[in-house]
């Protein structure tokens, strides 16, 4: 008996000193890691840097981050820091294979987010080479800025977004007919049949006349695509990313094959509008140079997938939150009712005036966009040394905008978990506590008519429709964008015949 004691005594201290060994081990290489990045630096900029932990080498933040989101608790990570290091609003870490600064306080977003002459884009290697190294997210400022300029103005504005939503609202009213009619037999994975149709609708504004057979293979594509997009690089069959670069392979050729058919046609009588490629095609700078096929698709990858995918989460998303919220539901269905009455008979669809007075909707889309937090991160990289909040920010460090944080911060949103659109009552949100869109030079272009576009779809959902989820527990993945496993399985059952027409 006494033997048998003193056994279990040995191996507990054994198992003791092993877990302080690797105690100490990890301190050790964190302590070396972070010394690594920051000696070159003199004892006065060392002092000014943000508290933080740069991790293992080469892994950093990466294993912890991954862990946060793919756990069901996102949230984690960088409360992590909060708890450890105090609610400072900027954090040291090591992300993505870079020493990074990490930004969690809205007023230290918004500086970073309002100067460009400080802060250029930093997005990670891996996100660059799947959306295009000659997008807007890694080309020089002067061309981002001609292009932006380009691009926006088409898609932007009371004339722009009026244009749009007659194709918009014909669009929502047969797709939610065909659905119900579908669903009569079995459910369908609505967050896939969301994305076929917000696709439908950027392409028509980009690359209208496409094909059904190209628009079909360009978004199974771009659905590969964001799998990888928040993955590790490893570019192994198997593995997430490997995948994302072999649709970005078939992206290019199919776009190309557009491209080549529309230089083939150049010159000949269109039976269609100019649309966003014509423009690109065009387009000269002041040399009179016109850009190339790379750089064409390039921006179009970029604008296609930024264009459907977000406005598909966030659709899904405020319809569920509708359904799952009965006041809510009931409160936003009499404001599009009370819409619907006060439209002429002559008048054929919604007009953009009618979208204006959509007051609650517009709260339920914006409670949407801080609950959802598609994009719950921007990349920079500042490009000298600069103080944000009385911290160092060293030059050719990189930035991490976490507009999650800002979205979930109990003192900006009390009971931030609490999904509430009557939060949105009043005056508008203090700049930098609400960056669904970013800020600055390069805050979403497409922001306007993603609002148009989700709320023409919720007004004729709630007049005439009813969501019936499959699991309506289902377990969400964060990853790369907050989705339920099943895609949201479910039926879309008709209440009212009358569904806006
Ligand atoms: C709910 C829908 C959407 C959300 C939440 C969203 C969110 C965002 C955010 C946060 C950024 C800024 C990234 C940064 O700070 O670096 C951004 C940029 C961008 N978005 Fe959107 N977006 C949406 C819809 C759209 C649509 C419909 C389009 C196209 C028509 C679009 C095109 C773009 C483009 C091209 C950029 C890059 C802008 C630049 O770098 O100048 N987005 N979006």
């Amino acid at each position: 008996m006494g033997e048998l004691r003193e056994g279990v005594w040995v191996w507990f201290w054994w198992a003791a000193a092993a877990m302080a060994g690797l105690a100490a081990v990890d301190w050790a290489v964190r302590r070396g890691h972070g010394w690594w990045w920051t000696k070159g630096m003199d004892a006065g900029r060392k002092g000014r840097l943000p508290a933080g932990d740069m991790g293992w080498p080469l892994v950093g933040g990466m294993w912890a981050f991954l862990r946060a989101f793919k756990s069901g608790d996102p949230d984690a990570f960088i409360n992590s820091f909060h708890h450890r290091f105090g609610r400072a609003g900027l954090y040291r870490a090591f992300m993505f294979s870079s020493p990074t600064i990490l930004v969690t306080s809205p007023d230290a977003c918004k500086q970073v987010l309002m100067d460009d002459a400080t802060f250029c884009t930093g997005w990670p290697k891996a996100t660059v080479t799947l959306i295009g190294a000659r997008s807007f997210i890694s080309m020089p400022e002067e061309e981002h800025r001609r292009l932006r300029k380009l691009t926006a103005a088409p898609i932007n504005g009371f004339d722009a977004l009026s244009a749009y939503l007659a194709f918009i609202d014909a669009t929502v009213v047969s797709t939610l007919r065909r659905w119900s009619s579908e669903t009569k037999t079995k459910p369908i994975e609505f967050l896939t049949e969301l994305r076929r149709m917000t696709f439908r609708i950027i392409v028509q504004i980009f690359m209208s006349g496409a094909g059904e057979a190209t628009m079909e293979e360009l978004e199974r594509s771009y659905t590969d695509l964001n799998y990888g997009m928040r993955a590790m690089a490893i570019d192994l069959p198997g593995f997430a990313y490997h995948r994302a670069l072999r649709a970005r392979g078939r992206l290019v050729a199919a776009l190309q094959g557009v491209l080549d058919e529309r230089r083939a046609a150049a010159g000949k009588k269109m039976n269609r509008g100019v649309d966003m490629m014509d423009r690109l095609i065009e387009v000269e700078d002041e040399q009179g140079r016109r850009l190339e096929d790379e750089e064409i698709i390039d921006v179009l990858v970029m604008y296609l997938n930024a264009g459907h995918e977000s406005s598909a989460h966030i659709t899904m998303w405020a319809t569920v939150f509708l359904q799952e919220n009965p006041d809510i539901l009931a409160k936003a269905k009499a404001e599009q009712e009370e819409i619907m009455r006060s439209i002429p008979p002559t008048q054929k669809g919604l007009t953009l005036r009618d979208f204006r007075k959509m007051e609650y909707l517009s709260q339920v889309v914006d409670e949407t966009l801080r609950f959802v937090n598609i994009s719950f991160v921007s990349f920079r990289q500042a490009t000298r040394d600069v103080f944000v909040n009385g911290y160092l920010v060293p030059k050719g460090w990189k930035v991490q905008l976490w507009y999650r944080s800002v979205h979930m911060d109990p003192q900006v949103y009390p009971d931030p978990k609490k999904f509430n659109p009557s939060r949105w009552e009043g005056p508008p949100p203090r700049a930098g506590t609400f960056l669904p869109f970013g800020l600055g030079s390069r805050l979403c272009p497409g922001n306007d008519l993603a609002k148009l576009e989700i709320s023409v779809f919720l007004h004729h959902f709630l007049v005439g429709y009813r969501l019936e989820r499959e699991n309506p527990n289902c377990r969400v993945r964060y990853l790369p964008h907050p989705r339920p496993v099943d895609n949201c399985l479910a039926k879309i059952i008709r209440v009212s015949s009358d569904d806006g027409y």
